[in-house]
């Protein structure tokens, strides 16, 4: 009978989750893993043994909260021999209170409920699977890890904004996120390249929400999102970093409420918003190989080569605040898994010294830097749901 250890990683496009075997510990051997990606109808579900084993694949039409009830069956439905002693999640804000995991509690959901302001994409999401697990086990473990704690070693010149001071007071400063997969890809370069774990990289964490992290000496100094997951490079959906001037036009000339600036920033901007098609990768790419030539494709063309833009731009942007670069990691959905946008980004860097081995990338290779490159360049796929197992157990 195993101990298990239940995972979830609720993202922007999907809730990817695990049981961990709590016996094997800090081997984190993974028991079933799965995910549910978020689609028009529904959401598309699927589960995995520990040797690949394909549990369940299956389309459900529930939306929203109810698709956690649906989970949940199919969790105690799969692990009645089993036992699970806790539960760890991702949680996208931690604000200024929570600087590293805790174990959840309610007055811990109650200020972590407060931070919705500041995300409203992500922290309800995130904070869901925690409330049903609360309300239906309640005596259940629950550890929150956050998105934010890696970022807590930014100077605090690099935090403020430049606001009027009681803003600040209110904590209006600049968090970053994507803290648990860059802590994943930080502990993982101290043994695959010792050299960038001590030096200058850029970890490009590019999925459905995208950020760069500017790691000196293994730890993060800047970043390019910052209040919120709405700052920084475009993404599936978000516009990224825009002209402030873009919001008060929108609030005077088209009378947009709060739910409308919503709305257009963070579900309608980004790769939908400009192709005016879809915000997946993988859609746009296959539409365009299908048509090349069509309008639609030049379309995509444009979002695609400005995604990119943004990119290279913050790249240099954050190789400045780093004094030089000496590594490139690529991660998350678009970074491990699309060669063509990672040899685009890679051209456009010649001038810092970055030679992509072409066929290396192709064949997605871990170090896809060529030999005379100043700048190693590497794809390591991340791992968010092993930090908050490990750092779960650590709290147990
Ligand atoms: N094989 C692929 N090729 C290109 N892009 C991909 C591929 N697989 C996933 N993606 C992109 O990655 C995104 C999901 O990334 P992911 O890191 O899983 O996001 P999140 O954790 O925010 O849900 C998809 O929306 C899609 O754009
Ligand atoms: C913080 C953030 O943008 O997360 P995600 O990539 O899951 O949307
Ligand atoms: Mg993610």
């Amino acid at each position: 009978m195993h101990d298990g250890v239940v995972v979830f990683n609720s993202g922007s496009s999907s809730l990817k989750f695990r049981i961990y075997d709590k016996a094997a510990s800090q081997q984190a051997t993974v028991l079933v893993k799965g995910e549910i990606e978020h689609t028009p109808n529904g959401a598309r579900f699927c589960a995995q043994n520990h040797d690949g084993t394909v549990l369940a694949q299956e389309d459900w039409p529930q939306t929203g909260l109810a698709i956690y009830d649906q989970l949940f069956q199919w969790l105690e439905h799969f692990t009645p021999k089993g036992r699970v002693v806790a539960v760890g999640h991702r949680i996208v804000h931690g604000g200024a209170d929570f600087l590293k995991p805790v174990k959840i509690t309610p007055d811990v959901l109650d200020k972590l409920e407060r931070l919705t302001p500041f995300d409203p994409l992500h922290q309800q999401a995130t904070l869901a699977p925690a409330k049903a697990i609360a309300q239906k086990w309640p005596g259940l473990v629950q550890v929150a890890c956050f998105d934010t704690t890696f970022h807590s070693t930014i100077p605090k010149i690099a935090r403020l904004l430049p606001l009027p001071r009681r803003y600040q007071a209110q904590g209006i400063v600049r968090y970053g996120f994507h803290g648990i997969s860059y802590s994943y890809i930080a502990k993982c370069l101290t043994q695959l390249d010792p050299t960038l774990a001590t030096g200058r990289t850029i970890i490009a964490h590019l999925g459905s929400g995208a950020s760069l992290c500017a790691l000196k000496a293994g730890k993060s100094l800047e970043t390019t999102m910052g209040f919120s997951a709405l700052d920084g490079l475009m993404m599936g959906t978000r516009c990224g970093a825009i002209d402030p001037g873009v919001l008060l036009y929108m609030v005077q000339e088209e009378g947009a409420d709060w739910h409308t600036l919503v709305q257009t920033l963070y579900h309608d901007s980004g790769l939908l918003g400009v192709s005016g098609i879809s915000p997946d990768m993988r859609i746009l790419r296959a539409l365009r190989a299908k048509n090349p030539t069509s309008e639609q494709s030049a379309r995509i063309t444009e979002a695609l080569s400005l995604f990119v833009y943004r990119i290279v731009q913050e790249i240099g942007a954050l190789t400045a605040v780093m004094g030089g670069l000496d590594g490139l990691v690529f991660t998350a959905g678009i970074g491990e898994h699309d060669h063509m946008l990672r040899q685009e980004v890679c051209q456009a860097l010649s001038w810092a010294g970055v030679v992509l081995d072409t066929t290396a990338n192709q064949q997605h290779a871990a170090l896809i830097s060529a030999s005379q490159s100043r700048v190693s360049v590497r794809v390591i796929p991340t791992d968010e749901e092993r930090e908050i197992y490990l750092s779960t157990l650590a709290l147990l």
